[in-house]
């Protein structure tokens, strides 16, 4: 069954062009990678694919359902995000994110919210804000948020920003055993930590993506071989088409 499509999808901003997408599908488990340069449209793809935009034209299917407003409550569980603005949430608690995403989703909370957060290695009292947690733990909190509906789908728009070595070790092991059944759509400007996870890359241009591509070694790195993809692609999308 294809998990994802998105098929003649335009966006505009303010009479400019944001997303011009022809056809790309998804099938496989795996994490796909998104990459481009800033301003290239990638933050509002995610945002059409969770449904908080809505695009102008095309179709984003999920699980082959069209997203619309009918289907929109029932499809969306199947997705989980976590997008790289989180300030809003700084003066609400653990519980009070948790609870609120129950909601958002019309799904009764667990009785404990232990097991969600032993999946991404994280001790934190439930009254504790978010404000006061570091960097870190929020991310690694916002991504178990992100997992507690068992969803198919896991959107993430740079989660790797600000965070250490060891942070960034943790939540890509997290991803790898997600992403074994299920799919993970990431973006990221860091080749090195996309190149320890990634099964396919695509590059974003202006709104556009060629395709997805499996990034192989150079100089031993798959950091190296997502670089040349991208160098490659910017190329190519730049020429007029
Ligand atoms: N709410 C908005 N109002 C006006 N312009 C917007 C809005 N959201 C996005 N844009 C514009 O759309 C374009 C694409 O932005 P987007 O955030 O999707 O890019 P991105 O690829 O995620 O960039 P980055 O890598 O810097 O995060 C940019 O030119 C941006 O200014």
């Amino acid at each position: 069954m294809e998990q994802l499509r998105l098929q003649n999808l335009k966006k505009s901003i303010n009479g400019d062009l944001i997303i011009n997408i022809e056809d790309i599908v998804i099938n496989e488990p795996g994490i796909y990678g998104i990459i481009g340069p800033n301003g290239a449209g990638k933050t509002t793809l995610l945002k059409c694919i969770c449904g908080l935009l809505r695009p102008d034209e095309g179709e984003i299917y999920i699980e082959e359902t069209p997203l619309s407003p009918d289907t929109r409550s029932r499809i969306l569980k199947n997705i989980g995000s976590v997008f790289a603005q989180s300030e809003f949430l700084l003066n609400r608690s653990a519980s009070e994110v948790l609870e609120e995403h129950y909601y958002y989703y019309a799904l009764t909370p667990p009785q404990s919210w232990d097991n969600l957060l032993s999946k991404v290695h994280l001790q934190i009292s439930y009254k504790m804000k978010l404000g006061a947690m570091s960097l870190g733990m929020r991310q690694k909190f916002l991504l178990a948020v992100a997992l507690s509906h068992h969803p198919k789908i896991l959107i993430l728009d740079e989660p790797f920003n600000g965070l250490d070595v060891d942070t960034v070790e943790s939540i890509t092991k997290t991803l790898i055993n997600f992403a074994r059944t299920n799919i993970v759509i990431v973006t990221s400007h860091v080749f090195e930590d996309l190149g320890n996870m990634v099964s396919s890359i695509a590059v974003m241009n202006k709104g556009y993506i060629g395709g997805f591509q499996k990034p192989y070694q150079i100089n031993g790195k798959f950091s190296d071989g997502i670089r040349k993809i991208y160098n490659d692609q910017i190329k190519n999308l730049d020429e007029p088409f």
